[in-house]
């Protein structure tokens, strides 16, 4: 039955690539109104979790939901409720931001009216009305991030997946985006799920932490507590 509660729910998720199997039966939930962080060494899978969870690769087995809608089945509708910001977005050149917004609200469909209306609430939340007339290539990476979430937001989505975001990022960009996450799910009751490689870049950000180890999501816990069941290993 489809779960409401719960903005993602993720099921005995399994994903090979050819021999090598990355996921092997992944069991998460995202809340709504929730950050939930997504930990794990490199090449754990967190980027394949996050692109079969985005409707982007189909699970070998498993189930996936995106706000109440089983995404393996009816992966447009889910897409319809998700936003996506990968690790690496590519931008175009030529473009002003307030171009680049506008062009992703038509390519959502808005009514053309709505375009405008949506892009200024975007750089309004985002922090990015003052770059409004700038060139996309030419932002900073703290900036070119935001840019990304305002894109992955432009269709007011319930859930939020974001690969990486904090990455490369100096600590005044990891703050404003912190804050922006955080404003999103407090505000917008959004599901926000972002992966990191270190536990230390969702202190202060994440409610929850699941740590994908061996092709499982295990320890799922608080933020600011151990994980009690892995005992000596340690957690980045
Ligand atoms: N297209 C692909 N073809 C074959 N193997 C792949 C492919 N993409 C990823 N893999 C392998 O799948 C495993 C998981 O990769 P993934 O990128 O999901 O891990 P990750 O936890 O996101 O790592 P990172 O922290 O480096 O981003 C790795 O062993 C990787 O080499």
């Amino acid at each position: 039955m489809a779960d409401i509660g719960v903005g993602v729910r993720a099921t005995g998720v399994a994903y090979a690539f050819g021999r090598t199997q990355v996921l092997a039966g992944v069991d998460l939930s995202v809340p709504y109104g929730r950050v939930t962080g997504l930990v794990g060494e490199k090449g754990e899978g967190k980027t394949t979790l996050l692109l079969v969870l985005a409707t982007l690769l189909a699970p070998d087995t498993g189930r996936v939901e995106i706000a109440g809608v089983d995404a393996v089945a009816r992966p447009a509708e889910a897409r319809a409720a998700l936003g996506w910001l990968p690790d690496t977005f590519g931008v175009h050149d030529r473009l002003t931001v307030v171009e680049y917004l506008d062009l992703f609200g038509a390519a959502h469909r808005l009514h053309a009216r709505d375009v405008a209306v949506r892009t200024g609430e975007l750089l309004a939340l985002t922090g990015l009305a003052g770059q409004a007339r700038e060139r996309v290539h030419a932002l900073p990476r703290g900036q070119r991030q935001r840019l990304g979430l305002a894109r992955a937001l432009v269709h007011r989505p319930r859930v939020l997946l974001l690969d990486e975001p904090l990455s490369g990022l100096d600590s005044a960009a990891r703050a404003a985006l912190r804050d922006l996450l955080l404003r999103l799910a407090a505000e917008e009751g959004t599901a926000i799920l972002l992966s990191g490689g270190a536990l230390t870049e969702m202190a202060g950000l994440a409610d929850r932490v699941v740590l994908l180890d061996r092709g499982r999501a295990v320890g799922e816990r608080p933020a600011s507590g151990p994980f009690p069941d892995l005992g000596p290993r340690e957690v980045r």
